[in-house]
């Protein structure tokens, strides 16, 4: 490695993902991490990193971006829960940062990237689609990050596309047997011991239905797309949304 390394921080370094980060920030050979700091730690330890990776919880999170903006520390967050009311408040933080960047994105890995984009895609062309998310049952939230930004794709890619969404016959129902409804999208979520992180994205069309499927079976899944917006958030900023703008797909 020529020049100096990036200075990485990890919140939620005992986690799941946050001990996953600190490994491969570790390994890399352009970064050196500086600051790993989970619950009840005081964030002035991050004051010396330049890019701090989140990987801690929806109701943690927050309070941390909002640490990490007025101390100047690019940010790149795995950490699920961004509505849109929370992203206009990080956004409103950064007006007056234009050096900063901060990077959030529900799903770091390449295939999740890949099949969001494909699912955008297929969007245009079936005006019925329904989501199926898979994950280890110590998540906190439902539905995953990745299902709700999906749909979201789905659902702007319907709208631009004039398409509405098609029939579903459904007048009588338990509570919840048709999923909850985002962006017009039905998304189901299953929760079991023993998975990581999968999704389905299934289409139906006149004879035929498409599906694309991802699944993650190991949390190192998620470091090369961590690396990659640990390097690229230093020359991107203000905020971004998906890592699919980082990978200009
Ligand atoms: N974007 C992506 O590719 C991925 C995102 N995730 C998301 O990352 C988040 C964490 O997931 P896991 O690692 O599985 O959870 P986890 O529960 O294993 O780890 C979270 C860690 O954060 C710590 N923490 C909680 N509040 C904190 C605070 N205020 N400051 C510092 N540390 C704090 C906890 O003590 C814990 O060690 C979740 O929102 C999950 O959905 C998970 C996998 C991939
Ligand atoms: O909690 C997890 O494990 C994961 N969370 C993210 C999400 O909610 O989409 C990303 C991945 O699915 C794993």
């Amino acid at each position: 490695m020529t020049g100096t390394p990036i200075r990485v921080g990890v919140l939620g370094a005992r986690g799941r993902m946050g001990a996953e980060a600190v490994r491969a920030a570790e390994a890399a050979p352009d970064m050196a991490v500086v600051a790993a700091v989970d619950a009840g730690e005081d964030l002035a330890a991050l004051t010396g990193a330049q890019v701090v990776v989140d990987f801690t919880h929806p109701d943690a999170v927050m309070d941390n971006l909002r640490f990490l903006v007025e101390h100047d520390i690019h940010a790149v967050v795995g950490t699920t829960g961004f509505s849109s009311g929370r992203l206009a408040q990080v956004r409103g933080w950064l007006k007056d940062k234009p050096e900063l960047g901060v990077l959030i994105a529900p799903n770091f890995a390449l295939g999740a990237v890949l099949a969001m984009r494909f699912a955008e895609q297929a969007a245009k062309f079936y005006d019925s689609a329904e989501i199926i998310e898979l994950h280890h049952n110590r998540k906190a939230d439902a539905p995953s990050g990745t299902a709700a930004h999906t749909a979201q794709l789905i659902g702007k890619a319907r709208v631009q596309a004039g398409i509405t969404p098609g029939e579903d016959a459904t007048t009588s129902e338990v509570d919840g047997a048709r999923g909850a409804v985002i962006f017009d999208v039905r998304v189901h979520s299953v929760r079991l011991p023993g998975l990581v992180a999968h999704e389905e994205i299934l289409f139906g069309g006149q004879g035929e239905t498409l599906t694309i499927r991802h699944d993650s079976m190991d949390r190192s899944s998620f470091m090369p797309g961590v690396l990659l917006g640990v390097r690229s958030v230093l020359a991107k900023p203000g905020l971004t949304v998906g890592l699919e703008n980082v990978l200009d797909l």
